[in-house]
């Protein structure tokens, strides 16, 4: 099943058409990888899929994006969308609370009151994001005290922790050595089977490490999209044959 479907979509920051009429589809339970050069739209294609382009002053934005065959940029109820369309940043981004707290931010913003439903989720949470055994003796230690990798993976439990149906993230392992890059590919692979992922990432070899498809833009147009292995050996278009192959980008 198609869990987002982006139709025609274009977006301009004031006069610059930072995306071209993109179009394609991100299937559910899959992780998706947006590869690229610099400047291409990656991030910005990213923010579009849970309209956090709002936030940003002179957008513009034509098209269509689907999440579930519903058009999100109808009028619907944003806060919602970005329960259910979670997203994790570049650089982790832990409140200055307890792990705990942290994890039961949304939940207890939504109204949860129930200390052991609050508790069960929190713990449900960080095990999905692979930090339990790590930190379940200390839920009460400030988030900030923890490590980059540690802190990135809690990023992961507050998501998880709002039952989001997609996860987009945006370059999460690039601030982490490669121990800690390692441990957030190998969640991935479990988060998969619960969730739909959308990555952008900078590292070739994590797409194909971790991502069932890849999208490949340039210039802010999608030049090439299909399933991982293929897009990198057997690229058709001579930009995503040059990028793969490591001639520029
Ligand atoms: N907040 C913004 N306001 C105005 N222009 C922006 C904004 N964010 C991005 N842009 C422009 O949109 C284009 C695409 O940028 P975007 O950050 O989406 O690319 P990217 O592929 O994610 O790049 P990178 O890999 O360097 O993060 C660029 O021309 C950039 O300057």
């Amino acid at each position: 099943m198609n869990k987002l479907e982006i139709n025609n979509l274009n977006l301009f920051y004031g006069k610059n058409h930072a995306l071209k009429d993109i179009s394609f589809i991100i299937p559910e339970r899959k992780v998706t990888a947006l590869i690229g050069p610099s400047g291409c739209g990656k991030s910005t294609l990213l923010r579009t899929l849970n309209r956090m382009n709002d936030l940003i002053a002179g957008v513009t934005i034509t098209g269509e994006v689907k999440f579930k065959n519903e058009d999100i940029y109808a009028d619907i109820d944003v806060q919602d969308l970005r329960m259910r369309v979670g997203m994790v940043f570049q650089k982790a981004n832990p409140f200055p609370m307890s792990i705990y707290e942290n994890v039961a931010f949304g939940l207890k913003a939504q109204g949860m009151k129930d200390k052991k439903e609050l508790s069960k989720i929190v713990e449900e949470s960080l095990r999905s994001a692979a930090l339990w055994d790590e930190v379940s003796d200390r839920l009460n230690m400030l988030a900030t005290g923890l490590s980059g990798g540690q802190q990135q993976r809690l990023c992961i439990a507050r998501a998880i922790a709002m039952k989001p149906e997609v996860i987009l993230m945006d370059e999460p392992t690039s601030a982490l050595d490669p121990i800690a890059t390692h441990k957030i590919e190998e969640l991935m692979d479990e988060l998969r089977k619960k969730f739909t992922i959308v990555i952008v990432t900078h590292s070739m070899n994590q797409a194909k490490r971790i991502s069932d498809k890849t999208a490949f833009f340039w210039m802010g147009e999608l030049v090439e999209y299909g399933d991982t292995a293929e897009l990198f050996n057997n690229p058709i278009d001579k930009r995503t044959q040059g990028y793969v192959s490591g001639e520029f980008g």
